[in-house]
């Protein structure tokens, strides 16, 4: 009999809800809904409209209980990272902040002073990428901010929407090693690091485990808005964890890497621990949990939000049709690029107005050749990604002592066959491409599990990899791809001076 499985896959830009349809062998997804939103600039603060959220929240659970009344539960997957509070009466303080806020990322070196970046890497396992949680939380901290005074519990996006949907207010394991509190051995709370910041560890809850059912949608919630009661399971509530987990492994005793690839770029490969060691601190690489208390050994960089930010930009200028496929011929047809940038320079990760612009003159500075065309710079930003990862996997394959068989390459990034080709021949390495979805996939297996139909991750991926449809790319010529890195680690070294 097949079984519907209601997912929530709510992404920096857009989000939507999907219906997985379970017989037994495989899934087939319908999407019942999809919004656009966005992080909102006022008063010097970029933040998130939860309350928007939680309304198209709303609109997918009508949309699709109206169409599948059946479902056997629902899981909510987001972004990672950011927060907000309720206080004590269980009302919300305010609306988050996000991860692209500056005040986060300038007030790093206060937090340095105070908990040595060296002693937060050792006490969370985590990446120190100013991104993460406790960066948010250090920034309120220094501005005596009302969600520090007013705030008595602290929830990550997804952990707030559940609160709001079932009254339960928990935190998911894999998105709190998102904020860097966590001891990822012992799976708890650090203490430690709360208390040199000075935070109390009243605020952080109860932490639930994905496949952990957690409720069902209040009756108040019912009532208001016509729906009746559906199980709340917690999947990976990180969207990289779950992506993780729906990956369709063709082999999982290969040694094989992965890149989730859309705004950010998360590479990295699965570990039964997490692993703490100089070369993992120095590459800027770090541990996140996923499901069945496995590991992400991983790096956050910064991808095709540079490329999404120019075409913002481009459309403003060639019209607002200007499509990823015209991006991507124009950058073929100019031929091999004559100058790089380093994507991970924290220029490119903030809102910019003027990102192609941005890109020129960080070329101008370094002393490169300007691209000056749309072609030239989107050549320059994808050959750049391309060396970017080039690096890091080989950082990789340092730190784990084994050279890699196998890249799946996962997220909206897979539909640029160029850039997976390119990944390809850049490495010399077999990518698998595929599915776009992997982060409902994962979700979905989480439900799966909750509700008994599958045992394991493994016998979940097994399902992903029945289901999903995905491409394969072999290495090609390597000779271009060789000389370019030269000059590639030439600049990264040149910065580094
Ligand atoms: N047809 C295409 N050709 C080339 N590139 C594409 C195509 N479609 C999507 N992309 C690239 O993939 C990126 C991510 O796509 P999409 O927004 O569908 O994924 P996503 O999973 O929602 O990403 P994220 O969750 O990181 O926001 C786009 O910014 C774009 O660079
Ligand atoms: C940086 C975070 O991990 C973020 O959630 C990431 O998962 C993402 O943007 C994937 O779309």
């Amino acid at each position: 009999m097949e079984k519907n499985y209601l997912i929530f896959d709510f992404g920096a830009s857009n989000g939507r809800a999907m219906v997985a349809h379970f017989d037994g062998k495989r899934v087939t997804m319908d999407v019942t809904h999809r919004f656009e939103h966005g992080p909102i600039y006022v008063t010097d603060t970029i933040y998130w409209d939860i309350l928007h959220l939680f309304s198209e929240l709303i609109n997918g659970l009508k949309a699709s209980l109206s169409k599948y009344p059946d479902v056997q539960s629902l899981a909510i997957s987001t972004w990672g990272c950011d927060f907000g509070f309720i206080d004590e009466r269980g009302k919300l303080v305010s609306n988050p902040v996000t991860y692209r806020d500056k005040n986060r990322h300038d007030r790093s070196k206060l937090l340095y002073d105070i908990l040595p970046q060296r002693e937060l890497f050792e006490l969370s396992a985590g990446s120190t990428n100013e991104i993460m949680g406790i960066f948010q939380l250090f920034s309120f901290k220094y501005e005596n901010a009302l969600e520090l005074r007013s705030g008595r519990k602290m929830l990550m996006i997804p952990d707030l929407l559940n609160y709001f949907l079932t009254g339960r207010a928990c935190n998911e394991y894999t998105n709190a090693t998102m904020t860097l509190l966590c001891n990822q051995y012992k799976r708890n709370w650090e203490e430690k690091i709360l208390n040199r910041i000075g935070i109390s560890p009243s605020i952080l809850n109860e932490i639930v485990m994905p496949g952990d059912r957690i409720g069902e949608i209040q009756t108040s919630i019912c009532d208001q808005f016509g729906i009746h009661p559906v199980p709340v399971i917690v999947p990976a509530t990180h969207d990289t964890a779950s992506a993780v987990a729906g990956i369709p492994v063709i082999d999982e005793g290969k040694h094989w890497a992965f890149i989730s690839l859309g705004t950010w770029g998360i590479m990295g490969m699965q570990t039964d621990q997490p692993i703490i060691s100089d070369q993992v601190f120095l590459s800027d690489f770090g541990n996140n949990a996923i499901p069945e208390g496995k590991n992400m050994l991983v790096k956050y960089i910064t991808s095709l939000w540079i490329i999404q930010q120019c075409r913002n930009r481009w459309r403003s200028e060639f019209g607002n049709n200007l499509s990823w496929d015209e991006i991507v011929q124009a950058s073929v047809q100019v031929g091999p690029s004559k100058t790089f940038i380093d994507v991970d320079n924290p220029i490119f990760g903030l809102p910019q107005a003027d990102m192609p612009k941005v890109i020129q003159e960080d070329c101008r500075q370094r002393g490169q050749k300007i691209p000056n065309s749309m072609g030239d710079i989107a050549r320059c930003f994808y050959e750049s990604l391309t060396l970017k990862f080039r690096y890091n996997l080989e950082l990789l394959e340092e730190m784990s002592g084994h050279p890699l068989k196998l890249l799946h390459i996962v997220g909206g990034g897979v539909q640029n066959k160029m850039l997976c080709q390119w990944i390809a021949d850049a490495k010399g390495i077999p990518v698998i491409a595929g599915p776009t979805e992997t982060t409902s996939m994962g979700n979905l297996i989480m439900q799966l599990k909750a509700d008994r139909e599958v045992e394991s991750l493994k016998e979940g991926r097994e399902i992903s990899l029945r289901s999903s449809k995905i491409d394969q790319y072999e290495p090609g010529d390597k000779k271009y791809w060789d000389s370019a890195y030269e000059k590639y680690i030439r600049l990264l070294s040149s910065q580094e001076k």
